[in-house]
């Protein structure tokens, strides 16, 4: 009998359901459909429900739950297919205001929509042969199994906080998490980290509580993917070598970031949960470099107090910007907006928008930094673009970021050492950001690194090759299930 899976590998792909997990995985759809892999992309309903709302579709004349986000990349060629899946909660069910009780359906309830779905899926194509999933889920390797599915594990963050969070164990063990009373003293014994500061650790390893929802996400989630089959981790691998190396020993493991947009699929396929403003007319009026892009990201709600002394901040240091104010940028409860007279100080010299195209704003020549919470897709996104980092991280794996930023590539600054943050703090930061030596210095970095990522994406640099060298991998692996299989028939 033939095998027709090795000429074209097809995964089912599930993101978990944010904003900075959706983006990603679809730019990892595009590049494997463009190496030849079909595509069957799953969107929770709520997912597909903001994406939808937010963009202007060509094809508005169709129901909501008729359109879809790959239409275009169908048109060009790419054979990316669309599904959605429920989260077990109705689109009115505010997620963010209830995070615990969604956080437990997403425990309990969701992998039973998956396994329904994925068992459609598999027995409308045989021809579906991976499953590629966020490492956050709890539940891939027992799909993958009950499906004899290529387990693939799809992790967006740093592959230095990958190993933290697979290494509980070691921390556990050595009285730097969970013990009564926490080592402050360094970290030297994960394997591929040379050292790391206890302040460093992701938010979830500095805290008191070690039983939360969250926490219980990420045991349950780090034993999973113990059991895939190959992890795809959205790093450079010349930025994190001794890290992936260490994890290599253990899994296979392929750096193929930064996983952005292209010039191509930014046009064709939509991922942004919440209408975007334009911005580029007002960057367009600015000398090149006197912008300061700033944002927190998609979810996590800041301190008011911090906000307020942003904004104070911002009018002291006189630089141009561009901030990005989400209406839940402090509260889930109730939207924010700034106070007036604060406002009426700083409007002048910048733009305050509810969203905007974070990859779009951050291209144009004006902007000169960017000051983030250190979302990892920030991250890769700024150093992509050039462009050097104030650095505030809130949460998760923020601090572990940061580290990665400011200590090891050097290419961004902390914008606050200790509590409280202060407004001459900020706006001195702003301007060692902006001006100066100490700009310049920062801005030599970035170009260094930015280089490093645009020869990994390059064809022989190491993204590509290692993203060939997966598909190879799963090519062979399929050849084996096969044979597997067939024997077994
Ligand atoms: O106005 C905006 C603001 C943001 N973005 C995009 O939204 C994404 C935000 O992602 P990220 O910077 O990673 O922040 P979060 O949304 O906070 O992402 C979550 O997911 C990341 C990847 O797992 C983690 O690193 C973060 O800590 C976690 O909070 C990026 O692609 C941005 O380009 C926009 O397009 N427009």
């Amino acid at each position: 009998m033939e095998n027709t899976y090795t000429k074209k590998p097809h995964a089912i792909m599930i993101p978990l359901h944010y904003q900075g997990h959706v983006t990603p995985s679809v730019n990892l759809a595009i590049k494997l459909a463009s190496k030849g892999f079909i595509i069957t992309f799953v969107n929770t309903e709520i997912v597909h429900h903001q994406i939808t709302k937010s963009k202007s579709f060509n094809t508005t004349e169709l129901e909501e739950k008729d359109r879809d986000i790959f239409a275009g990349a169908r048109k060009s060629g790419l054979d990316i297919r669309y599904k959605t899946v429920s989260d077990g909660f109705p689109l009115s069910f505010d997620r963010f205001l209830n995070a615990k009780q969604f956080g437990e359906g997403s425990l309990h309830v969701f992998p039973a929509h998956v396994d329904e779905l994925v068992g459609n899926l598999v027995r409308e194509d045989p021809s579906v042969s991976c499953l590629i999933a966020d490492t956050f889920f709890t539940w891939t390797s027992w799909i993958a199994k009950k499906y004899k599915l290529i387990n693939v594990s799809f992790w967006t963050e740093p592959a230095l906080v990958f190993t933290l969070y697979y290494h509980v164990d070691l921390l556990i063990q050595n009285g730097h998490f969970a013990s009564n009373d926490n080592r402050e003293d360094t970290i030297e014994y994960i394997p591929g980290v040379k050292a790391i500061e206890p302040k460093d650790l992701p938010s979830f390893f500095q805290s008191t509580d070690t039983n939360t929802l969250r926490h219980r996400i990420i045991y349950k989630s780090f034993e999973d993917v113990k059991a895939a089959d190959f992890i795809l981790c959205n790093t450079v691998q010349e930025l994190e070598s001794d890290t992936i190396s260490a994890i290599q020993d253990k899994q296979p493991i392929y750096a193929i970031g930064p996983v952005l947009p292209s010039e191509f699929t930014k046009s064709i396929v939509p991922t942004s949960l919440k209408a975007e403003f334009d911005c580029s007319q007002w960057l367009n009026s600015k000398p090149q470099g006197s912008v300061l892009y700033v944002s927190f990201g998609s979810a996590l709600p800041s301190k008011k107090s911090d906000i307020e002394e942003i904004a104070h901040g911002l009018a002291l240091s006189g630089v141009n910007f561009i901030w990005v104010l989400r209406p839940d940028a402090v509260s889930y409860e109730e939207p924010y907006v700034l106070p007036l007279e604060i406002e009426d100080k700083i409007k002048d010299k910048g733009l305050i928008v509810q969203w905007c195209n974070q990859v779009e704003v951050i291209s144009n020549p004006a902007i000169g930094g960017f000051l983030t919470h250190c979302g990892w897709n920030s991250v890769m996104e700024s150093l992509r673009c050039g462009v050097p980092l104030l650095c505030f991280p809130l949460f998760t794996d923020q601090p572990t970021n940061r580290k990665l930023v400011v200590d090891d590539l050097r290419v961004g600054i902390n914008l606050c050492i200790r509590e409280p943050l202060t407004r001459s703090e900020v706006a001195q930061k702003i301007n060692r950001l902006m001006s100066g030596k100490s700009a310049e210095e920062l801005r030599k970095e970035t170009m260094k690194v930015r280089s490093t990522s645009e020869k990994a994406l390059a064809i022989a640099g190491s993204s590509e090759k290692n993203l060939c060298q997966f598909i190879d991998d799963v090519k062979d692996k399929i050849s084996e299930l096969f044979l597997e299989n067939s024997n077994n028939r």
